[in-house]
């Protein structure tokens, strides 16, 4: 083996050790940032959902897939190699072989819960229990565990970048550890040449450890020693150490030295800033020491054991004992062979010494080239093979902490990326079927929604436009009822197949008149119900009308109106009853009367005041006044008749025609009056005339009198006529007073009829905006897990690639 063999060796295993510690420490800095990313965007936008995988069909990465909060649902799915999961395919089957398949009982290695609270007697009730776990709840246990494997992940980091290596140095009494020691420090530190008893573990460090200062702490038993807190040690200078080392000889009983050197690494390969080694000088092997000295060789903290022999005296029984129990424990032994110049026969000795080793611990001997020295520790300046050695010893504690200390962090780091791994790929599934969901819902309520939107003016006008005909076509055809059965009246006939009572004869004259007059008038009352009823058929249809723009207009599934329109409901006047349930009682207690709204709840032909018989109403004298200076063009018939017609015979005929109440000409009658003056200022005529006069006016009272029972319903008639067209107070003529309550009853039923549609529109329109606005905010969301989850898989998989983690095995 040449010189620059081994310092290679060694320049290469340090390398590679420097480069996986930085691939490392990136990769744990990468992978806290991605845990500390989850974190938040568990907090902030996505519950994190605890996937639970369950076998598949056997020798298949098919799994199914079911989550903490909701262990019924299983989706089928497969597990990649890395254990991301993904919707398995109907068609994929055995797609895989069968020994990479990861073990299912390890789902999950680092993020695992234990979600088995509370009793757990049964596995049954364990998992009951889980089934009742909140999502939040989960959440926020899954937030603890990544909490706690960030922490993790700092003490690992913390590990890697720690350099301090601990290599003890044991062996057989007198064999010459002290001068190993000290030819390895390149100083006379350790006492040689004691007494083969010494009992103390001196540990040696850099004194930039103490302060920069050299010296010696005997560290005080049972406490917790630190260079800083003095009360854990006693100090003294390092000339000392030999008279320290020998009292504790006298005295018999193990102690730790810590031994603090100043320029310890400026010219030793062990201390040069990748590993600095501090060795710990044991004390010679021997029935007392041999069970401490294994139990020191024990501590985690121990990189290597290098064990010294002498090459006179081979293996004394405590050393094999201590041998085989330390290669049965860790393969971590070097073994230096002291000595050896004091051989004459070396082949023999190395051959001898080595069968030893093969029996005692077979992993060393296998690589015995690298693990087993053969030296002169008291000329080792002079000695090829010491620095060899030396070269060795150094790769191989860079081998070993490459395998004891960045290994399980290299391990760990892919446990717990493969866990973020299914963690990530298991939400995804959620975040696109949410997805899908979201999409789903907004394909069906969008639509909806903007033909609501759409078709809202429509409807407004729709509504407007029932509204406005149904109230105008209301107050038209009542107008025009009233008009007509007030001018049937007023020509002295009922209308509505209501008949005049039959004449009773001169001397019932009275009540005549007062029969017709009670005819005529709910012949008027009749006219109103006539005119409701029409109403009540227009506000049917316009009911209707509304309810179609309710069908066309609100989407299906809103529930229509549950109002039923009742025509007979209508004008009537409302007194609530006593009984509790108010609807009940008033739809009960509901008297429906014509024109009730307008006459207090009295139609015409109950009104007293209406009801009075007069003489008038035999001898209408406020007609003839009427006639005469009453509205000179209310009638058109009196232009047509021509002065002409009234002969000499006509004075009389005047006047009958004046009670008669056929249509007179105001101008005939002036004129038949003119004429008579004329004739009675004639001396002749007078003389003749008085007897002719008389005779005539008897015949016309005769004539009056036999005429009465026709005349009496048309004067009744007109005066009833009259006296509803024009009323003291002032009001409003009946028959527009009559089509106004009537426009506005009608108006007031249209209205609830689209007030109800338009708050069961808005209701819905509400409805489906929040709906359309949560399927939206949903979409949105579970569109960012879907792509946040999958920019996780891929940070994780380039901080495996760029870390080349589970490719690199030192
Ligand atoms: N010739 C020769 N002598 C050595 C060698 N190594 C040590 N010695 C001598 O062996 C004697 C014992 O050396 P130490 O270093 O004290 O041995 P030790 O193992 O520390 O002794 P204990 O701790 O008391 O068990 C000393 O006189 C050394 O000079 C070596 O490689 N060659």
């Amino acid at each position: 083996m040449s010189d620059a063999g081994p310092v290679a060796k060694a320049d290469d295993a340090e390398d590679a050790y420097n480069q996986h510690k930085t691939r490392l420490v990136d990769a744990i800095d990468s992978t806290k940032s991605i845990l500390s990313d989850i974190r938040i965007f568990n907090k902030d936008d996505w519950v994190v959902r605890y996937p639970q995988l369950r076998e598949g069909p056997e020798g298949s990465l098919r799994r199914s897939l079911s989550f903490a909060d909701d262990p019924k649902t299983q989706t089928p799915v497969k597990l990649s190699l890395t254990r991301s999961v993904t919707v398995a395919d109907v068609t994929d089957v055995k797609d895989e072989p069968t020994e990479s398949i990861p073990p299912l009982s390890s789902d999950f290695h680092v993020l695992r819960l234990d979600l088995k609270l509370g009793s757990t007697s049964s596995a049954a009730s364990a998992s009951s229990l889980v089934s009742q776990l909140e999502k939040s709840s989960i959440a926020h246990l899954l937030d603890e565990r990544l909490a706690a494997s960030a922490a993790h992940i700092d003490k690992l980091r913390l590990r890697v970048l720690d350099t301090s290596s601990k290599v003890l140095v044991t062996g057989d009494l007198n064999a010459g550890k002290s001068t190993l020691v000290n030819s390895l420090l390149r100083r006379q530190v350790m006492p040689v040449d004691q007494q083969p008893l010494t009992t103390a573990f001196c540990e040696v460090h850099d004194a930039s450890e103490n302060a920069g200062v050299e010296a010696v702490h005997i560290v005080k038993e049972g406490v917790a020693y630190t260079p800083a807190d003095e009360s854990t040690y006693v100090a003294a200078a390092i000339a000392d150490l030999e008279d320290i080392v020998a009292e504790y000889e006298t005295k018999g009983s193990e102690h730790l030295l810590k031994v603090y050197l100043a320029g310890k690494d400026q010219d030793s390969l062990l201390s040069n800033g990748t590993v600095n080694i501090s060795l710990i000088d044991a004390p010679g092997l021997n029935r007392d020491s041999l069970k401490t000295t294994a139990l020191f060789a024990r501590q985690e903290e121990i990189d290597v054991v290098v064990f010294v022999v002498s090459a006179e005296n081979h293996f004394t029984l405590s050393a094999k004992e201590f041998l085989w129990t330390a290669s049965n424990e860790k393969a971590y032994l070097f073994i230096v062979v002291n000595k050896y110049d004091m051989i004459r026969n070396k082949d023999k000795c190395r051959r001898v010494v080595l069968e030893q080793i093969k029996g005692l611990s077979p992993r060393t001997w296998e690589d015995a080239e690298d693990l087993v020295h053969f030296v002169d520790s008291a000329a080792a300046e002079s000695d090829p093979s010491f620095e060899e050695m030396e070269v060795a010893l150094r790769t191989f504690v860079l081998t070993k902490r490459s395998k004891s200390k960045l290994q399980p962090v290299e391990t760990f780091l892919l446990n717990l990326l493969s866990d973020v791994e299914l963690l990530a790929s298991a939400n995804k599934l959620v975040a696109e079927a949410e997805l899908a969901q979201a999409r789903s819902e907004l394909a069906v309520a969008k639509p909806v929604l903007e033909k609501m939107r759409s078709g809202r003016d429509k409807l407004e006008e729709g509504l407007e436009t029932v509204e406005e005909d149904g109230v105008s076509a209301a107050s038209a055809k009542a107008t025009q009822v009233l008009v007509d059965a007030l001018d049937q009246v007023g020509s002295g006939k009922p209308s509505h197949g209501l008949r005049l009572p039959s004449y009773p004869g001169l001397l019932s004259i009275w009540d005549y008149a007062r029969d017709v007059r009670r005819a005529l008038l709910s012949s008027l009352d009749l006219a109103v119900k006539a005119a409701e009823d029409e109403a009540r058929g227009i506000t049917s249809t316009g009911v209707k009308q509304i309810r179609d723009l309710g069908e066309e207009h609100l989407p299906i599934g809103v529930e229509r109106s549950r109002r039923v329109f009742m025509p007979e409901a209508m004008f009537s006047v409302v007194r609530r009853g006593k009984g509790a349930d108010g609807l009940k009682s008033r739809r009960n207690s509901t008297a429906v009367v014509a024109g009730g709204v307008h006459g207090l709840g009295i139609g015409l032909a109950s009104r007293v005041d209406m009801q009075e018989t007069t003489v008038l109403d035999l001898f209408d004298v406020n007609h003839q006044f009427w006639i005469h200076f009453g509205d000179h063009g209310k009638s058109t018939s009196d232009s047509d008749i021509a002065p002409g017609a009234l002969s000499i015979v006509g004075v009389g005929v005047g006047a009958l025609t004046m009670v008669g109440g056929q249509a007179i000409g105001v101008r005939g009658v002036i004129e038949g009056i003119v004429r008579l003056s004329d004739f009675f200022g004639n001396e002749t005529a007078r003389k003749w005339a008085l007897p002719v006069v008389g005779a005539v006016t008897v015949g016309a009272v005769v004539y009056v009198v036999l005429e009465l029972p026709s005349s009496i319903p048309r004067t009744v008639g007109r005066r009833i006529k009259a006296s509803v067209e024009t009323t003291e107070d002032g009001e409003a003529r009946w028959e527009t007073a009559h089509a106004q309550r009537i426009s506005r009853e009608t108006r007031k039923v249209l209205r609830l009829a689209s007030w109800d549609l338009r708050e069961r529109f808005r209701g819905a329109l509400e409805e489906r905006s929040i709906e359309v606005r949560n399927a939206e905010a949903g979409e949105k969301r579970a569109l960012k897990a879907q792509e946040w989850f999958g920019s996780v898989a891929e940070r994780i998989d380039s901080v495996r690639t760029t870390a080349h983690l589970g490719e690199v095995a030192i």
